[in-house]
C-alpha cells in the first residue's frame, strides 16, 4: 500500500481519547478506505492503544479480513486496510473489566453493512467508567439508531465491573439496505421516566433501593404529577460475580426523544449520591428540552454521517467527543456537519449524509 493511500487520522485532536480511533476505523471498514491513525489516544494519562482498543481493532480486523501494522498494546500509531464485510459470529475475550459496549460501538455501524445477520460474543465490563453502561445501550441508543431504521438486539448474560470483568453479553445485528437520516428535532412532552438501579455481589439492595428513592425525590420535587418507575435489582451470583452497583435512568417524550443518565458506584459507594447524580443531570437534559443527551451526542455523528438525506439533531452545547467525531467523520466521508447555536442555548447540528447503500445486500 501507498503512503498516500491512507486517509490519516490525528488521534491527538480535540477530545484525544479511542474514539477517534474507533470511529476511523469504523468508517474505514465501511467505506473500503484505509486508514493510518496517528497519536492515539494522546490526551490519555496511559497513551496508544488500551486493551479494548486492540480487541476492538482485532474484531473489525477479523470482520473485514483487514491488512493491519501497529496492533500492539499501548501502540500509538496504526496502518488498518479493509477488504471486504464478512457477516459472522464472532467471539471477544478481553479478560479484564474492558468495556464491552465500546467494542459494540465500534463494529456495531460495520455489522449494519454486512450482507447478513451477525452476532458478537464480548467478555468484559458491562458497567464501567468512561464508557456507555450496557443498559444505556440497551435503553437509549437502541430507541435513538431506530430513527435511522437499524437497530440490535443485545442481551447480557452476566454484569462485570472493574477491575475483574467476567461481564459477557451477546450482540445480534441485522443488516440495513441503508440508514435513514435522522430526525431530533421536535421534544415533545415527557410521558414516562423509567430506569433501573442495581447492585450487586456482596452490596445489600438496600443501595439500589437508595438510588431510586434519591432519584424518584428529585424528579417528583421538579414535575410532582411526573410518573417515575424506578426498579431496583440484586444480580444474583449466577448473573454478577462481583461488587458493583449503578443506575441508568431514561426519560422518553411524546415525540420520540430517549434521553439518558447514568451513575456508576466506585470504591466507596453511596446510592443517595448516585441517585442525585444520575437525576440531576437527567433533569438538566430535559429542562433544556434537548432531543439528543450530552452522551449521544457523539454516539450518532458516525450514523448522521452515512445515512441518505439529512439529519437533523437538537442537543445542548457540543461535547469534546461530539467535535472530535465530527472531525473524523468529515475527513473520512467528505460530508459536511452545520453546528448552529440557537437562542434557547441548545444546538442545532445538521448534516446531509453521504447516502451509503450495503453493497452486500
Ligand atoms: N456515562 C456514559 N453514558 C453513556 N455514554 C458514555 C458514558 N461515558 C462515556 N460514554 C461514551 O463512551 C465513549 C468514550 O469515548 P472516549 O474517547 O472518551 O474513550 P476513552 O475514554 O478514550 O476510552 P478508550 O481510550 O479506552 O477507548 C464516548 O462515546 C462517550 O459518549
Amino acid at each position: 500500500m501507498n503512503a498516500k493511500d491512507f486517509v490519516e487520522i490525528d488521534g491527538s485532536y480535540l477530545e484525544g481519547g479511542g474514539q477517534a480511533l474507533r470511529n476511523a476505523l469504523s468508517l474505514s471498514c465501511i467505506l473500503g478506505k484505509p486508514v493510518r491513525v496517528v497519536k492515539i489516544r494522546a490526551n490519555r494519562p496511559n497513551p496508544g492503544l488500551s486493551i479494548q482498543n486492540m480487541h476492538g481493532l482485532d474484531l473489525l480486523r477479523d470482520i473485514t479480513n483487514a491488512d493491519v501494522v501497529g496492533n500492539v498494546l499501548c501502540s500509538t500509531r496504526v496502518e488498518f486496510t479493509p477488504h471486504t464485510i464478512l457477516d459472522n459470529t464472532y467471539r471477544v475475550e478481553t479478560c479484564t473489566a474492558a468495556s464491552i459496549t465500546l467494542i459494540y460501538q465500534m463494529a456495531l455501524p460495520v455489522l449494519l453493512f454486512a450482507g447478513h445477520s451477525s452476532r458478537l460474543i464480548v467478555t468484559g465490563g458491562t458497567n464501567v467508567a468512561f464508557a456507555p453502561p450496557v443498559e444505556y445501550m440497551q435503553q437509549v441508543l437502541l430507541p435513538n439508531l431506530k430513527h435511522f431504521g437499524a437497530g440490535f438486539d443485545l442481551k447480557v448474560q452476566n454484569y462485570g465491573f472493574y477491575p475483574r470483568g467476567r461481564g459477557n453479553c451477546q450482540l445480534d445485528v441485522q443488516p440495513v439496505a441503508k440508514l435513514n437520516a435522522g430526525q431530533f428535532i421536535d421534544f415533545g412532552r415527557i410521558n414516562l421516566i423509567s430506569g433501573v438501579a442495581f447492585c450487586a455481589g456482596c452490596l445489600p439492595i438496600n443501595i439500589a433501593i437508595d438510588m431510586k428513592k434519591t432519584a424518584q425525590r428529585e424528579i417528583h420535587r421538579l414535575w410532582p404529577e411526573q410518573e417515575c418507575t424506578i426498579e431496583t435489582v440484586k444480580h444474583s451470583r449466577e448473573r454478577a460475580q462481583d461488587n458493583g452497583a449503578g443506575i441508568t435512568i431514561t426519560a422518553n417524550t411524546t415525540a420520540g426523544v430517549v434521553l439518558g443518565a447514568s451513575a456508576l458506584g466506585k470504591k466507596r459507594i453511596d446510592g443517595y449520591v448516585l441517585g442525585s447524580k444520575a437525576s440531576c443531570q437527567l433533569t438538566e437534559f430535559i429542562r433544556k428540552e434537548i432531543c439528543v443527551d450530552d452522551y449521544m451526542q457523539d454516539q450518532l455523528i458516525i450514523y448522521m454521517a452515512l445515512a441518505v438525506g439529512r439529519s437533523r439533531m437538537r442537543t445542548g452545547r457540543l461535547t469534546k467527543h461530539t467535535r472530535t467525531a465530527i472531525h473524523v467523520a468529515e475527513k473520512l466521508t467528505g460530508v459536511k456537519f452545520d453546528v448552529a447555536a440557537e437562542p434557547g442555548g441548545q444546538t442545532l447540528v445538521t448534516c446531509e449524509g453521504l447516502g451509503q447503500l450495503n453493497k452486500m445486500l
